[in-house]
């Protein structure tokens, strides 16, 4: 196949480094571009620097040009960045791969509105376990429908700014739509004094942020007299990367619409 020329935001944070070694390894894909905000220190050095490979790309500051350079950006950053990078993408055509999370709802339909012109995977966990998961939830909450507690736990690094994490939010989703509830009006984000007791139609959430933990999420489901629990432990951050590559590959050939990591992985 033709190689896919891809531009990584975002190119000196945690997954910003994981993106471009995954791509510099991918025989598919030639890392295009890497960029990153004006002022951050690695702007000028080698992309690969910070992994100990060369990649022969310097990481820049200009993202217009970046993006102009590639067949499709990928972007884990932050909304208001993404945001600003996929306007650029929309404006010259090109495909997008959006891994950040904590969008809010105008956000959101940015993402829609401009997945209209260009083609664009929007997932908050690009890891394929991640994927497997949200199906395992669908067939859980349809058979433990009536009797059993939802709560959604996750834990993260201290430096995550999102919370909960865009994966619980999307595993209450899940779990909410098979249940036939609106996450929006079922959902319950932690709880402090007078609560009472549990309303049973309620999802709940709860958020552990400490030292490095990459990404632990719990769906329980609790009954009287016992208790499921569907958990997924990230080690690394090279799944994310490389469902990352799949989506790019994905996106290839494509002329505009919005799609997840079910249907790069065919899971629909
Ligand atoms: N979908 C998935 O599979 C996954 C999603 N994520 C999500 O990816 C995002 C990034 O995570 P992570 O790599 O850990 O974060 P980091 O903070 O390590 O990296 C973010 C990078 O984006 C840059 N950045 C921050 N704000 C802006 C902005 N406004 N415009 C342009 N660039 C900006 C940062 O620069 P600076 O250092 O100067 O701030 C940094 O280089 C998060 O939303 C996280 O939840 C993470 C892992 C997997
Ligand atoms: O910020 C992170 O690290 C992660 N963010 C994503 C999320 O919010 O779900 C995916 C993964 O859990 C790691």
């Amino acid at each position: 196949m033709t190689p896919i020329r891809v531009a990584i935001a975002g190119a000196s944070g945690r997954m910003g480094r994981m993106l471009i070694e995954a791509a510099h390894k991918d025989e598919d894909i030639v890392l295009a571009a890497a960029f990153d905000r004006p002022g951050t220190p690695f702007i000028g050095r080698d992309a690969g620097e910070m992994l100990g490979i060369v990649s022969g790309v310097a990481i820049g500051d200009d993202a217009s040009a970046a993006i102009a350079a590639a067949d499709c950006v990928i972007d884990f950053t932050r909304p208001e960045g993404t945001l600003e990078h996929l306007e650029i993408a929309r404006g010259l055509g090109k495909a997008m791969v959006i891994g950040t999370t904590g969008f809010d709802a105008a956000g959101k339909a940015a993402i829609a509105a401009a997945a209209q012109s260009v083609p664009v995977v929007f997932a908050p966990n690009m890891a394929v376990g991640v994927n497997a998961v949200f199906r395992l939830l669908e067939v859980a909450a349809k058979i433990l429908n009536d009797g059993y507690d939802v709560e959604v736990i996750e834990a993260h690094h201290r430096f995550k700014v999102d919370a909960p994490s865009g994966t619980a939010l999307r595993m209450g989703e899940v779990v909410a739509k098979a249940l036939d509830r609106d996450l929006e009006d079922c959902a319950i984000y932690g709880r402090e004094g007078v609560t009472g007791e549990r309303k049973a139609e309620t999802i709940g959430f709860s958020t552990i942020r400490g030292g490095d933990v990459v990404g632990d999420h719990t769906v329980l489901f609790a009954g009287i007299g016992e208790r499921i629990e569907i958990t997924h432990k990230s080690g690394s951050r090279m799944p994310y990367a490389l469902g990352s590559m799949r989506a790019a590959r994905f996106l290839a050939g494509r002329s505009s619409g919005l799609f997840d990591m079910q249907d790069v992985l065919g899971l629909r």
